[in-house]
């Protein structure tokens, strides 16, 4: 039986084939990048929970989250919240964003920005770059270790950082050394449930040349408070906030909490 992944991917294979038929021409875009916005320094500068806050309108396991929201205003105010870094989901089918997210926010916040999708092809990631991201996101579930290796040197070479989201131990093996930063995803994306123990459960087997970040599911302030101290630096998180009415003002009560 088709998972809601397998769905993705095969939506996002027509996509990338539209994406070729449209010949888009992203170098101009690519040399023109500033590399001023390096998440590895952020994380390493500040000493407490670094998050990373998503802007997500709906979601395969949520519905609609929040249609009302902007994300310009929704990033400035998780920038004014002392986040390291903003992540813009730009699936338009699933999550109900756009590559034109991406693009609006670069010039209104200072945050290094990840283009959270479900990266299949280096022209996307190409993509990503000439729209304003900072970071991509590799999902290991989806790519082959040849893949991860391929994709993490293109985005290294245009000055992208990469985060390889793993989601078990075998995942995990197809992490390669330039890779910067290690997700462990605590959603399975098969059956929707979270579990805060495997971001534990997988942290020792982690090189330590990556910095850990957990994904997912993650609400509670005691929970992020502990797994900072068991070794995460960062951690992704999107629901939480973006339920609110005002997404900003939840990701400042909630950093308030944080140590
Ligand atoms: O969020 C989902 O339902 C989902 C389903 C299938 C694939 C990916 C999915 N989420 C993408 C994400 O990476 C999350 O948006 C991100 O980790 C933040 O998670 P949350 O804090 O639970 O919104």
């Amino acid at each position: 039986m088709k998972t809601i992944l397998d769905n993705i991917v095969n939506n996002k294979k027509r996509e990338v084939a539209e994406l070729y038929r449209s010949n888009p021409h992203f170098e101009k875009a690519i040399q023109e990048r500033s590399f001023d916005r390096s998440i590895v320094q952020h994380i390493e500068n500040i000493h407490k929970p670094g998050v990373i806050a998503e802007f997500k309108r709906q979601s395969p396991s949520k519905g609609v989250i929040n249609s009302q929201s902007n994300p310009i205003d929704v990033i400035q105010k998780y920038e004014k919240a002392g986040a390291i870094a903003t992540s813009v989901l730009t699936d338009h089918r699933f999550f109900g964003g756009s590559i034109s997210d991406l693009t609006q926010v670069r010039p209104h916040t200072n945050l290094p920005i990840l283009r959270k999708d479900f990266i299949i092809d280096k022209l996307q990631i190409d993509e990503a770059a000439a729209s304003g991201a900072d970071i991509i996101l590799l999902i290991a579930s989806i790519l082959t270790e040849k893949e991860v290796f391929d994709f993490t040197m293109h985005a290294k070479t245009i000055g992208l950082n990469v985060l390889l989201e793993v989601h078990d131990e075998i995942e995990l093996q197809k992490a390669c050394s330039e890779i910067d930063l290690l997700g462990i995803n605590n959603r399975d994306l098969k059956s929707f449930t979270i579990d805060y123990d495997r971001s534990l459960r997988l942290l020792d087997k982690i090189d330590n040349t990556f910095i850990p970040i957990s994904e997912s599911g993650l609400s509670c302030s005691s929970i992020v408070n502990d797994l900072y101290q068991a070794g995460f630096k960062g951690f992704l998180m999107g629901e939480k906030f973006m339920k609110e009415e005002d997404p900003g003002e939840a990701c400042i009560q909630f950093t308030r909490k944080l140590k």
